[in-house]
């Protein structure tokens, strides 16, 4: 294995440890269930050897009793031991689900791709994959997997021909699971990985229904998706094909080992070597000792998907090591030092901003223009801390941005993004930032700081309308009013706002400098990334970025007049050269 899994393997194996109790508890359960499952073969051989020789019913009942019993016991410890492994399963995946979580969130912010070779970006289902199969059959025969020497060697104990003959026949079947194994893995793996492709496509065309609708693409996506999901069937058919074909391989052998063994018994017993008690306990016994191995070749494409979802949870907790911060910043002042700041888009090969400098003091806005493709949505994204900076330094109120807890960070700088997304759940609940429990006032001046108060009282069920229900029914002007609202909840230092009056009124656009206006009383400061010159009314200084490069930067109207007067240099020159041209 690769040496940078190391990291999400430890720990993976650490969250395992914490299940050492109950995996010992369940392997405990297992030595007693494997003791008892010789009821059976003993019972047969109790009743042939001793009952129908003496033909006694006394000893009939007595055996019989002692049996249920023995079943009964088995039964209930059986039982019990499904218990601790399906909740060996959910103690794996709660212990997870939020780490697996957070790197999740925080790769998908880069890199939404799914490997295509190991299936890697689906890493919530992989950590399911790894619950269904601690509650598994299969996992179940692992423990009782080990017993099969051990019937194996009660065997050779009945006849030394008797053991060999069973340990040739289990070494055939071990065989058949590792050639499933070689023969199968490929075929898992394209057909889970295509799987997920078409199941993420049809997510997409579901959630942009109407773009879908109102462009009439409706037979062209449903096309693309079939042909996606065709690939899918295709490919799990031969995947299940050729597991099933060793699956049946495999019962069928175990079933013919069964019966030979018979024959060898009873050939045995005209010899007068054993007896016809051992004849029968012999076939039951092989039969026990053999089922672990037939659950394992069955459901060894679970195995397959449990191995993967591993490797690829091990994958990702390397790739994106957990947040540690160690400590608490206290909140800061609205203090911004970028210096030399250079990113590179986590997939992209290219820089987009680079070597860019600026400061923003408390009580100040601060505007950042450019064409399109300039770098300030990826700005945006380096203030914010979700794009790494690949050289240079952000400084908030003196401390690099990386220090601060990222939730924290989150909380101090306040974000507009360019495009709004507001997520299931009530109007209220999507400005606290999906906070389940939340303080209705802080919502309530939130929305007000956001002009955005009047609009939301006048939906169904004003700030309690869930989202899902009014969802298409908001213009863009009003999602942005909400969503800005959502950036100003919990009064951060910091407020990144990019593109914020794309689609606002007149009214909207008022109502956004008023915001601003209210961060600057309050001694706190703004970056307003904006192409129309409304958004930067309110601004004491401009960037100006071009092709990821800081152009000028300087207090807002000096900027403006150079760049107003390069206009009109421009324009003279090429006025001259139209004039020399024609002369
Ligand atoms: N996730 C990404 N991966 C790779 N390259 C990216 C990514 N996002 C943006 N870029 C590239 O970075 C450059 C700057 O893009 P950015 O979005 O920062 O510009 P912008 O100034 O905000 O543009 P606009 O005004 O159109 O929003 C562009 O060339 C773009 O192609």
């Amino acid at each position: 294995m690769a040496g940078n899994l190391l990291e999400g393997l430890s720990e993976l194996k650490e969250a395992r440890r914490g299940l050492r109790k109950l995996l010992w508890l369940a392997a405990g359960f297992s030595i007693f269930v494997n003791l008892l499952m010789l009821t059976g073969p003993l019972f047969m051989l109790q009743t042939y050897d001793r009952v129908l020789a003496a033909r006694s019913e006394p000893t009939l009942v007595a055996l019989f009793s002692v049996m249920v019993f023995m079943f009964l016991i088995m039964g209930i410890l059986d039982w019990a031991r499904a218990r601790v492994l399906n909740r060996i399963g959910t103690r794996f995946q709660a212990g997870l689900d939020r780490r697996v979580f957070d790197a999740l969130l925080k790769k998908s912010a880069s890199d939404h791709s799914i490997d295509e070779t190991t299936g890697a970006g689906q890493q919530l289902k992989d950590l399911e994959a790894m619950r269904r199969f601690y509650g598994s059959p299969v996992f179940a025969a692992l423990f009782d997997a080990p017993w099969a020497p051990v019937f194996l060697v009660g065997l050779g104990l009945f006849h030394p021909m008797i053991g060999l003959f069973a340990t040739v026949g289990g070494g055939l079947l071990i065989l058949s699971a590792l050639l499933n194994q070689m023969l199968t893995r490929g075929a898992a793996v394209k057909s889970q990985v295509s799987a997920y492709v078409a199941d993420r496509y049809s997510d997409q065309l579901q959630n942009e229904a109407e773009t879908i609708r109102s462009l009439g693409m409706q037979s062209n996506a449903f096309e693309k998706w079939a042909k996606s999901r065709e690939r899918a069937l295709d490919l799990s058919l031969r995947a299940s094909d050729m597991g099933g074909n060793f699956a049946s391989l495999s019962r069928v052998f175990r079933m013919f080992l069964q019966s030979a063994i018979l024959g060898l018994g009873a050939w045995l017993v005209l010899r007068g070597e054993i007896t016809p008690g051992l004849m029968i306990a012999s076939s039951i016994l092989l039969g026990r000792a053999l089922a672990p191995v037939e659950t394992i070749v069955n459901q060894w494409s679970t195995v397959q998907r449990t191995r993967r979802a591993w490797d690829n949870l091990a994958a990702l907790l390397s790739e994106i090591p957990e947040d540690r911060v160690a400590v608490t910043l206290p909140r800061p002042r609205a203090r911004l030092e970028v210096m030399g700041l250079t990113v590179t888009p986590p997939q992209g090969h290219a820089p987009t901003l680079r070597q860019v400098s600026f400061a923003v003091a408390p009580g100040e806005a601060v505007g950042v223009i450019g064409p399109s493709g300039s770098g300030k949505s990826t700005l945006a994204s380096a203030l914010t801390g979700v794009w790494p900076a690949g050289a240079g330094k952000i400084r908030l109120d003196g401390a690099p941005i990386e220090q601060y807890h990222p939730e924290r960070l989150a909380e101090y700088v306040g974000y507009l993004p360019q495009r709004v997304t507001l997520f299931d759940g009530t109007v209220a609940e999507n400005i606290a930032r999906l906070a389940t429990s939340f303080d209705s006032t802080r919502v309530i001046e939130a929305a007000q700081r956001a002009a955005a108060h009047e609009m939301i009282l006048k939906l169904p069920k004003g700030y309690n309308t869930p989202v899902q229900t009014i969802g298409t029914q908001l213009s863009g002007g009003q999602i942005q009013r909400i969503g800005l609202a959502r950036a100003l909840y919990g009064d951060p230092v910091l407020l990144v706002l990019d593109e914020p009056n794309s689609n606002l009124d007149n009214e909207g656009s008022v109502a956004l400098n008023g915001a601003v206006l209210a961060m600057k009383a309050a001694g706190h400061a703004v970056i307003i990334m904006a192409h129309r010159p409304a958004a930067i009314k309110e601004c004491d200084k401009l960037l100006v970025l071009e092709d990821g490069t800081r152009k000028a930067w300087g207090p807002r109207e000096e900027v403006m007049s150079d760049m107003l007067s390069n206009v009109q240099v421009i324009r003279r020159n090429v006025a001259k050269t139209s004039v020399g041209g024609l002369a």
